[in-house]
């Protein structure tokens, strides 16, 4: 029997099974690929704590040329490559990888790669479309930069850097994604095949020859396709290159590249922005290479005066609310699906603490040193002062209402490892520990912070509560089936 013609064209329908996954929506189609939003379908009850929705970017290959199937295949190894050794709050995280064997009704599908993502709100093109707000912008390149810093330190580069990869949480978080022209660089290069998108492309690209192992590149592309995205937070989306079209602004790169013609920024982008993207912007590799991404970060955390930028702090939520406005006004107008939407909100569920120290779970009492803290935010180091004053114990319950899959990792005493954070409620009374000498037993495992924060003596400020905090995953051996919190 024939496989039916028009399956291809067809996107999955809800419910479809993927895997451990259930598709939900289409988000958005590529050249190569077509990215869903879908669920966990079922989770056995050892599971280990994992989010309950994310993206399925999936990646045919029945019916391709040997030579695309290829291409596709090094994608997405590259893909799941990356994803496996320079995993970061600031890229979009991979929780998953396969290959699709007998999709019932769907023989197109056979062999297709599946890659499982962590699911974002909406892409920065989104957001450019839609008019970035004034407040956003900076944080938003600090964000951009600070995944690219991480990336090269970790000796990668994007190769594809534009907005449409640039994909933002529901709190506005940036995480850079696609990585399916990210390259290892043996050396000072890396190699690509001959593709990417050519208003990013710097002008040595333009001129690179194409060996056997693809054309070279070099930290300094991602960083010229960083100007760009800058010129074009500023300017609605405008190249700083003259063009109809992305020839003739390539043509435009190359006349600038070689000393032909100036570079000419919109009056919108302010002066601090104009400097730090005409740099980005240098013409040669040779001039540009003194501004890498961790230096740029530098000079826009000095710019900003304030703590150095990263992953959104709990302070940023109220932002965050605009941005999930921002986004969901263009949902309808981009997508037939809500996956533009922030998540709604889910219903609480209860998780009981763990200690790892034996001897703490052995004390009835409440010693501070059996206390654990609560983290402000799961992202950045879990330190005495990125902990809420409210203290837990063990066998506490806790009420919770999302999680996220890639904050800061922890070990515990019984060395289990995860990334995974909690999100929980405070309760409105909530008041630090009454004084008592700690328990001897109860030495902080690395990456906790010291359970010692002493009570703050009559008199003395008491650091304000908020009413969300963080517990690490190695807190509870529970598994709440709570859904990503972004
Ligand atoms: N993890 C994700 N969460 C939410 N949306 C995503 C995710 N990954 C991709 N998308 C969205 O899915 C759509 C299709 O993405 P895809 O990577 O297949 O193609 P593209 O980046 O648009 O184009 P191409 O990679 O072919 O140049 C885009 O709108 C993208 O913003």
């Amino acid at each position: 029997m024939s496989p039916p013609e028009d399956d291809r064209a067809e996107p999955l329908p809800p419910g479809y099974r993927v895997g451990d996954w259930a598709v939900t929506d289409l988000i958005g189609s590529g050249g190569w690929s077509t990215v869903y939003a879908a669920r966990r379908a079922d989770t056995p009850p050892d599971a280990s704590p994992g989010p309950a929705e994310a993206a399925l970017k999936i990646m045919p290959t029945a019916g391709l040329a040997p030579r695309q199937a290829h291409r596709i295949a090094e994608s997405a190894r590259r893909e799941v490559e990356l994803g496996r050794r320079a995993g970061h709050p600031r890229l979009i995280g991979l929780l998953d990888s396969f290959v699709l064997a007998s999709p019932p009704g769907r023989p197109s599908l056979e062999g297709a790669m599946v890659l499982v993502m962590e699911r974002a709100a909406g892409s920065l093109r989104e957001l450019i479309e839609a008019g970035v707000p004034e407040a956003d912008r900076g944080r938003l390149i600090a964000g951009i930069c600070e995944g690219l810093a991480h990336l090269h330190r970790s000796g990668w580069v994007h190769a594809d850097l534009k907005p449409e990869n640039v994909l933002l949480g529901a709190d506005g978080s940036v995480k850079l994604s696609d990585f399916g022209l990210a390259t290892e660089l043996t050396g000072t290069h890396g190699y690509v095949p001959p593709l990417g998108t050519l208003d990013y492309f710097p002008p040595e690209r333009w001129r690179a020859p194409l060996g056997e192992l693809g054309v070279r590149v070099r930290p300094t592309a991602d960083i010229w396709a960083l100007g760009i995205v800058i010129h074009e937070l500023y300017a609605a989306g405008g190249s700083p290159f003259p063009g109809a079209t992305p020839m003739a602004r390539g043509a435009a790169v190359q006349a600038y590249g070689q000393g032909r013609a100036p570079l000419r920024m919109d009056h919108a982008v302010p002066p601090f922005w104009r400097a730090l993207a005409a740099d980005c912007l240098a013409p040669t590799h040779e001039t540009r290479a003194p501004h890498t991404a961790a230096s740029l970060l530098a000079r826009i955390t000095a710019h900003q005066g304030a703590a150095a930028p990263g992953p959104p702090r709990l302070a940023d939520r109220v932002r965050a609310a605009f941005l999930a406005t921002a986004l969901c006004g263009i949902a309808g107008a981009t997508l037939a699906s809500d996956t533009l939407r922030a998540p709604s909100p889910a219903a609480p569920t209860t998780i009981r603490v763990y200690n790892a120290e034996r001897a703490c779970r052995e004390q009835p009492d409440r010693r501070p040193g059996c206390s654990l803290g609560l983290a402000i935010d799961p992202t950045r180091p879990y330190k005495a002062e990125n902990v809420v004053p409210t203290r837990v114990w063990h066998d506490d319950v806790l009420t919770t209402d999302c999680q996220i899959p890639h904050g800061e990792l922890i070990i515990d005493e019984e060395d289990h490892r995860s990334t995974h954070w909690f999100r929980v409620h405070l309760p409105p009374h909530s008041a630090p520990p009454a004084p008592g000498p700690p328990a001897p037993s109860a030495s902080p495992a690395p990456g906790f912070p010291a359970p010692s924060q002493p009570p703050p003596a009559a008199g003395l400020p008491v650091r304000s509560e908020p009413s969300v905090a963080w517990l690490p995953a190695v807190r509870t051996r529970e598994r709440a089936a709570v859904p990503h919190c972004f």
